[in-house]
């Protein structure tokens, strides 16, 4: 675990934020209640119901996670702590591992400690990520891809409604993302850029 991607994370959610609401920090929004409607809707994607045949979707289920991850991002963004504070704390927390056998139950102990005290629980969100076999890496990948693509929502009219959620193809934009962030090195410092301008593309094809 790097403190410059850390720190690149957290410079970019406030980054997100402040693009959606310049005063947000001052709007006290319930960050908690995104985590678990995400955790949610992150069951859906794994699949819980036993009267019916269901696979886990691994793309959307890492998606949410991804979610789940800008939501406790803001969260430790809010306490007012410095960026060097809350790395340290992410690097030490942020333990990557479980003993839990079924990722369901780990998902409602993280719901669970979420909807208690209202604040991130960086140990339980990284059973998840264990759970679920991601990796550091592969969470910073995500987060800078899908932080882009909200950049990207903001710049084309999603708060106002004339963003179109589905593309050309019929596909929705999570879709085009996880395929585009495969073409492109995210260990190169253009990789933000060099995403948005490909978004751009494909959304005008
Ligand atoms: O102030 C905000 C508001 C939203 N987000 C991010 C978090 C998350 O990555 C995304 C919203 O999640 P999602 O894409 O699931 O929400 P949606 O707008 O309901 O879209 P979808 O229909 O794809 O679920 O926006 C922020 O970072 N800051």
């Amino acid at each position: 675990m790097n403190a410059q991607q850390i720190k690149i994370m957290l410079e970019l959610q406030d980054a997100m934020n402040t693009k959606v609401t310049a005063d947000w920090r001052a709007r006290g929004y319930e960050w908690y209640r995104a985590i678990w409607v995400e955790c949610a809707e992150l069951m859906d994607h794994y699949g819980w119901k036993w009267w019916k045949k269901q696979a886990p979707d691994t793309e959307q289920v890492a998606l949410e996670l991804i979610d789940i991850w800008h939501f406790g991002l803001s969260i430790l963004l809010q306490s007012g702590a410095s960026l060097d504070d809350i790395s340290d704390k992410i690097q030490s927390e942020l333990v990557i591992a479980t003993d839990e056998q079924d990722f369901r139950l780990d998902l409602e102990k993280f719901a669970a400690a979420t909807l208690g005290d209202r604040q991130f629980h960086l140990g339980l969100f990284a059973r998840l990520m264990a759970g679920v076999g991601m990796s550091f890496d592969q969470l910073y990948r995500g987060y800078v891809g899908k932080n882009v693509l909200n950049f990207f929502r903001q710049d084309h009219g999603y708060k106002d409604g004339s963003y179109r959620k589905h593309w050309h193809d019929g596909r929705e934009d999570n879709e085009h993302l996880v395929e585009v962030v495969l073409t492109l090195d995210a260990t190169k410092a253009e990789f933000k850029d060099e995403l948005y301008r490909a978004l751009v593309a494909r959304y005008q094809a």
